[in-house]
């Protein structure tokens, strides 16, 4: 497979695009039965014995420890020997409920090196969204610390526990992953996968149940290393850093595997988002290579131009995913740090398919998300699934036959009505430009974009409506200028309660508590009734209109 940096030169869009065919090497990876691949080995193992840095952790008081590849081999090594001592077996789900610290990654390889799937689950869950995807996937054990351990005695049916503790601090019948690890010995030879197998299960909100899991077949890889070369531009002397959670896709896929592919090292900082740290974190470090989400970026622009200056040229390119990019922020980003920022689209699913790409020449129209990524063909439909021209809005689709780095084959154990007629359809509406590039629309559904979070009003609902007080509500997004949207709930509350600003916020703290600290809602409106079908079906496009009428002047 090749691991060049295509950003070295920076290559035209077109002839990449018209000439793209896999690689031998990774054709094999692609799906020949035959093929052998373990994703430890590509993203550990290949680089051991030149002794370069893959890992630095930034603990949350900003102490830096950095891990060579070398480390990360022994201590994946390790970390397969006490999974394999506790009954995990190849095939079986692992799941880490850990920040952003050395043992996810020890975790998440250990796993990869055993054979086995890898499943995150984003350290703000609570038990309620902990429990459903422990539950989807089986996984044979959970990884965690003692901040997130009291959830689990809340999960129903919970796998063993591993816990990253203190000796004093592990619970009687945990394991104690630390010591574990110690005792293990520091080889074991990876076992051979092929690229159909699966090696990561996500989960993505749906519109009309709960989360929904999401396969990862090791041929993945192919898409996860072509993005960061032809859209991250990531080079060998870069400094990168992906601000976002590895309990998400955008940060497993893009703030682990992309680079520990390419062989350059990665940036995890366990302390939580300001401002002020991520501004000092780039200059100590020297981060010339940074990814994150617009929200993250709107709030670098909130806390003021004088933060920018110390950083101002230090940033060669700077990648933007999980919401639209404003033009606002390109401009700002221009002129107050001196770094190209490019909004590029992807999700769970499938990964980042439409890109303004940082390593390949074409323009790029502020406000637009780019052209398909070199590898897909991305096809606007109309309802009946035909293609439409220029300038028509319509939902982005994926032409599965002539996109061969396309991975997704449908939900885990789910019917999957996203895949029809040849397409996997995105669910994204979007617009055709004359030249080529696609514009975000909307969503053609009710999920609910926060923060660059993919959130499910179904969740919310039935995390809402497990609370005494309220007897049925609908959640919507909202339009918000700093998280593009932010969680709303009508609620209609049992008789005899009364719809106070403390019930609001017991309300929100329960969400945030049983679901996620990411997805409460922030505003919560009671109300008598909510409008429905006459079969009954709440219509939550009918809350959405009104709260959009009003969010408007005039
Ligand atoms: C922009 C941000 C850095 C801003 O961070 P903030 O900390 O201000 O806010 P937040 O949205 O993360 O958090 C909302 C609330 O949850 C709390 N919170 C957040 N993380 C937490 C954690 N790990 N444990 C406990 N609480 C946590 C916060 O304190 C906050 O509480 P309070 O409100 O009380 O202060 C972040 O939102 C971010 O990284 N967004 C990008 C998300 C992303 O990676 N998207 C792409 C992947 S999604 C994806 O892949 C899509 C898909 O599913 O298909």
């Amino acid at each position: 497979m090749s691991t060049e940096a295509v950003g070295a030169t920076r290559r035209d869009y077109r002839e990449e695009y018209e000439t793209f065919r896999l690689e031998d090497a990774e054709a094999l990876l692609a799906g020949d039965p035959a093929s052998a691949i373990n994703a430890c080995v590509e993203c550990c193992d290949r680089y051991v014995g030149e002794g370069r840095v893959a890992l630095r952790c930034l603990s949350a008081d900003e102490t830096l420890t950095s891990y060579t590849f070398e480390d990360l081999q022994a201590l994946s090594a390790r970390a397969a020997n006490v999974f394999r001592a506790e009954g995990v077996v190849p095939g079986d789900v692992v799941a880490g409920l850990l920040p952003r610290t050395l043992e996810l990654v020890v975790a998440i390889l250990g796993a990869w090196r055993l054979g086995a799937i890898y499943q995150p689950l984003f350290t703000a869950f609570g038990p309620k969204a902990i429990e459903h995807r422990l539950r989807l996937g089986g996984a044979k054990l959970v990884v965690t610390n003692p901040a997130n351990r009291g959830k689990l005695d809340e999960v129903e049916g919970c796998p063993r526990v591993a816990i990253v503790a203190e000796p004093g601090a592990v619970p009687a019948g945990d394991l104690d992953f630390r010591a574990a690890l110690k005792a293990a010995e520091p080889t074991f030879e990876p076992v051979s996968r092929r690229g159909d197998d699966l090696f990561m299960l996500m989960s993505t909100s749906g519109t009309t149940g709960a989360a929904k899991g999401v396969p990862v077949p090791l041929r993945a890889l192919n898409a996860i290393s072509a993005y960061m070369r032809y859209a991250v531009d990531l080079r060998a002397d870069d400094t990168f850093w992906n601000i976002a959670d590895p309990g998400w896709a955008y940060g497993l896929y893009y703030a682990i595997t992309g680079p520990l592919m390419l062989g350059c090292a990665t940036l995890l900082y366990e302390g939580g988002f300001t401002a002020e740290s991520t501004y000092r974190i780039i200059q100590r470090m020297g981060v010339t290579n940074l990814a994150g989400s617009p929200t993250a970026y709107r709030l670098l622009i909130a806390a003021g131009p004088e933060l920018a200056e110390p950083v101002k040229g230090a940033l060669r390119v700077v990648s933007s995913a999980g919401e639209p990019l404003n033009p606002e922020v390109m401009r700002w980003f221009e002129a107050h740090l001196a770094v190209p920022i490019h909004d590029h689209y992807g999700q769970t699913e499938n990964g980042m398919m439409v890109n303004n790409h940082h390593g390949l020449t074409h323009p790029v129209r502020p406000g637009s998300s780019g052209l398909p990524m070199p590898g897909y063909r991305m096809a606007v439909l109309d309802e009946a699934g035909n293609e439409l021209g220029p300038n028509r809005p319509g939902i982005l689709a994926v032409d599965i036959a002539r996109s061969p780095l396309l991975w997704f084959r449908g939900y885990y154990h789910q019917d999957t009505p996203a895949i029809a007629g040849g397409y996997y359809r995105t669910g994204d509406t979007v617009e055709r430009e004359p030249d080529g590039s696609i514009s975000f629309v909307g969503r053609s559904d009710d999920i609910i974009t926060s923060a660059g979070y993919r959130i499910g009003p179904f969740d919310v609902e039935s995390a809402l409506i497990e609370h005494p007080a309220v007897v049925e509500t609908a959640v919507i997004g909202v339009p918000d200028p700093e998280r593009t949207e932010i969680v709303k709930a009508f609620v209609v509350l049992a008789d005899g309660v009364r719809g106070t600003p403390a019930l609001a916020d017991e309300l929100a703290s329960h969400v945030k508590r049983r679901l996620s600290a990411h997805a409460y809602p922030r505003q919560v409106e009671f109300v008598d009734e909510l409008p429905k079908t006459p079969s009954g079906k709440i219509q939550r496009f009918i809350l959405r209109k009104s709260e959009i009428a009003k969010s408007q002047p005039g």
